[in-house]
């Protein structure tokens, strides 16, 4: 029998997924409730703070500390936001290929829709549609959103589902600042003129899901993902304990949340950004939502002043951010002989 898929997909024989994964002992998951009715503290040394929330500020640095992954329900981003969001995105990948291809990304501005993403230079099974919370061109980087005409109400779903996961993402940063011990908002300037963007990622149903990947292994550059996902799964986290990839079981209105590569230089690898991949499955087709929680491109990124000393020196080289994520979003879009840019490239031996 041929190939059922372009060779271009297939996988290296000890990447591939195993045909069953275990969702037991998989990531820790966290009730935000107690944000519902407090607010987050300024500072860990806050007599008044509520024992609901320091219990929050712990789970959350626990699950920094070991998984570099949780889930997290009564989150507070309203439920319509994502039902509506879901509704277009599916009618956007129904579309015919040549009304996609009106919105496609090019090589100047990376926004839009495209198939072609490579990961570790093999072919990811997925479509994908980007857009930016904050547009902006500079001489060397053009951050546009590109709209499709179809269905008309895309743009406003987008856009107010962002603005509502955003509102998360600042609550999440501030509780795993106080988690390693620092003032709330001592990192929130950092996104002030944000490069945060998010993407609707639409995986087919494959013929050969033994052999391919909707999304090869990788860590995620940023500084936090908070994704959704539907109900049908394939995420699957690859466990520090034992390096044993499982599989993140869906929960309704649920986000999981990863610490990124910028959450890993700052704490100085306190906690750390953990490979992941998505396994795509023969029979139905899956959308996930990720909000990439970036900075400014400005933001020059190292190990923070208050987290290292002499007994704990910092461990990477200061790095420029909106470098960084011109040379990996370059790297992404073509296939290429050289390994995409990587922190352990600043790391100080
Ligand atoms: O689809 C998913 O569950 C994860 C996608 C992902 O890891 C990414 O887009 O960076
Ligand atoms: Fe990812």
């Amino acid at each position: 029998m041929g190939l059922q898929v372009d060779p271009a997909f297939i996988q290296a024989a000890e990447h591939r997924p195993k045909p069953t994964i275990s969702d037991a002992g998989s990531i820790p998951l966290i009730d935000l409730s107690p944000l519902l009715h407090h607010q987050i503290p300024s500072d860990p040394s806050d007599p008044a703070i509520a024992d609901e929330v320091s219990n929050l500020i712990a789970q959350i640095g626990e699950a920094c500390r070991d998984w570099g992954f949780f889930q997290v329900v009564n989150h507070g981003v309203e439920v319509e936001l994502l039902e509506r969001i879901q509704a277009a995105a599916s009618e956007f990948f129904a579309l015919p290929a040549e009304e996609k291809r009106r919105v496609q990304r090019g090589v100047l501005n990376p926004l839009g829709y495209y198939d072609t993403e490579h990961t570790k230079n093999v072919r990811d099974w997925k479509e994908v549609f980007d857009f930016i919370v904050i547009e902006s061109e500079t001489d060397s980087l053009l951050l546009k959103n590109q709209w499709p005409e179809y269905p008309p109400e895309m743009r406003e779903a987008c856009e107010e589902y962002v603005e509502g996961v955003e509102k998360l993402a600042y609550k999440l940063l501030e509780l795993i600042a106080m988690s390693l011990n620092l003032p709330a908002k001592i990192l929130n300037s950092f996104f002030e003129g944000s490069t945060s963007f998010s993407r609707l990622n639409h995986y087919n149903p494959c013929p050969s899901p033994d052999l391919v990947l909707g999304v090869g292994r990788h860590k995620d550059g940023g500084a936090l993902t908070v994704l959704f996902q539907d109900e049908v799964g394939g995420l699957d986290v690859k466990r520090k304990t034992d390096g044993e990839w499982v599989r993140v079981k869906p929960i309704h209105n649920s986000f999981i949340v990863n610490v990124g590569d910028i959450i890993q230089v700052w704490s100085n690898d306190k906690y750390e950004s953990v490979e992941h991949r998505v396994s795509v499955n023969s029979e139905k087709d899956r959308l996930s939502i990720p909000f990439f929680f970036n900075p400014a491109a400005c933001t020059n990124v190292k190990p923070l002043e208050e987290l290292v000393s002499e007994d704990n020196p910092p461990k990477y080289q200061e790095y420029n951010w909106g470098d960084f994520f011109k040379s990996r979003r370059d790297s992404n879009f073509q296939k290429s002989e050289k390994e995409n840019l990587q922190i352990y490239h600043f790391k100080r031996v």
